[in-house]
């Protein structure tokens, strides 16, 4: 098969030749990214690989299938930017990676939770200045507290089960669906609105949905703690960020920590360190000194990044052979 990825990265290449060599693909790498602009750079694809911020909208959609592209293959687990009934109506199947490495994003979650509680990005840069004050950097024990859970799916259940376990404190969790398994852990599932109420800390790993985007706004903000550690790794639509800046402002929300932003398919994965980033509202958010920002970057383990090659390689291989498996088809 011709294997097209868009959006692809250097660290991209190591992995997928590795995994290729089980499925001989053709692969060709173009390091910017597909929207309707872009999409006749597909050329002769029969498979074409995106990420998480291509723009795979109906229009672009359209222009595949006039391309003879049957195979959309997500080299990633949420599939929020890809219009799936406009595929459907196209014909073209689109596939995901459901599970490579959960372990990677919650891991991550916690390590972002401990350090935005402890500052601990903050003294690192002082340490390197040679400022060995403390005067700032005071956090607090997240033994005892409560951490709230939205979607328990395979990333929120382990972060859900390391805080219960490892860090002794209460969790609380809310699910459309939720796994009683996690009962068993001492996880406690209660309505969405009791998770928002009573978290110090809060954990989204729900999927970006209609009925999830903007879940974190000026009405659920108002509902939660005064004070409340937000931590987002899971996609930015589920946060109004307007509404969040004005809950830090304010004292209501006392920290943040997001790998992902609504706004993020114009800034994450690029270097603009020379240049004026236009986004008011991103710009007000990293510069407070309770937030922490990282570049969709939960995901990126080595372990991670291999699974993904060798799933979506075998995706594609499948397709052809009709024999997928359900698992990985998003529009099923
Ligand atoms: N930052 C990163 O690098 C990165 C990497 C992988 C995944 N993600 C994000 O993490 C999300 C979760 O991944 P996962 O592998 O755990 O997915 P999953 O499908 O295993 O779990 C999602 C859970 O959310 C629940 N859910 C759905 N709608 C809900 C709602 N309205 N309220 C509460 N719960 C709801 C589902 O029932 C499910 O249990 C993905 O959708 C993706 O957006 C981010």
């Amino acid at each position: 098969m011709r294997v097209v990825l868009f959006s692809s990265q250097s660290y991209d290449r190591g992995p997928f030749e590795e995994a290729n060599k089980t499925f001989n693909h053709e692969i060709i790498y173009h390091n910017f990214s597909l929207n309707k602009d872009t999409v006749s750079l597909a050329g002769k694809a029969q498979v074409v690989c995106v990420f998480v911020n291509d723009q795979v909208d109906a229009d672009t959609l359209k222009a595949l299938a006039e391309n003879g592209v049957k195979l959309v293959a997500l080299r990633c687990g949420g599939y929020n930017n890809v219009n799936l009934k406009a595929a459907s109506e196209y014909k073209i199947t689109v596939v995901h990676v459901p599970s490579y490495s959960p372990f990677a994003v919650s891991e991550f979650t916690v390590g972002l939770l401990l350090s935005l509680n402890r500052k601990i990005h903050r003294a690192y840069v002082r340490v390197r200045e040679d400022d060995f004050n403390i005067v700032g950097l005071l956090g607090c024990d997240i033994h005892g507290k409560t951490v709230g859970v939205i979607g328990t799916g395979k990333i929120g259940s382990n972060v859900a089960k390391c805080f219960k376990m490892g860090f002794g404190c209460d969790v609380l969790a809310y699910d459309i669906n939720p796994d009683k398994k996690l009962e068993n852990y001492g996880v406690q599932f209660v309505e969405q609105n009791e998770v928002l109420k009573k978290a110090d800390f809060l954990c989204l790993h729900c999927p970006l949905t209609p009925s999830t985007t903007h879940i974190v706004n000026s009405d659920s903000l108002a509902l939660m703690k005064k004070g409340v550690t937000i931590v987002n790794t899971s996609r930015g639509g589920l946060i109004d960020t307007k509404a969040l800046v004005d809950a830090i402002d304010s004292g209501q929300v006392g920290g943040c920590a997001i790998d992902v932003y609504e706004g993020e398919r114009n800034l994450f994965y690029k270097d603009l360190s020379n240049e004026v980033i236009k986004d008011s509202t991103f710009q007000r958010l990293v510069n407070f000194p309770n937030v922490l920002v990282t570049s969709h970057q939960a995901f990126f383990t080595t372990e991670a990044l291999c699974s993904i090659a060798h799933t979506t390689l075998k995706s594609a291989s499948d397709f052809y052979t009709n024999s997928l498996d359900e698992s990985v088809i998003a529009n099923k």
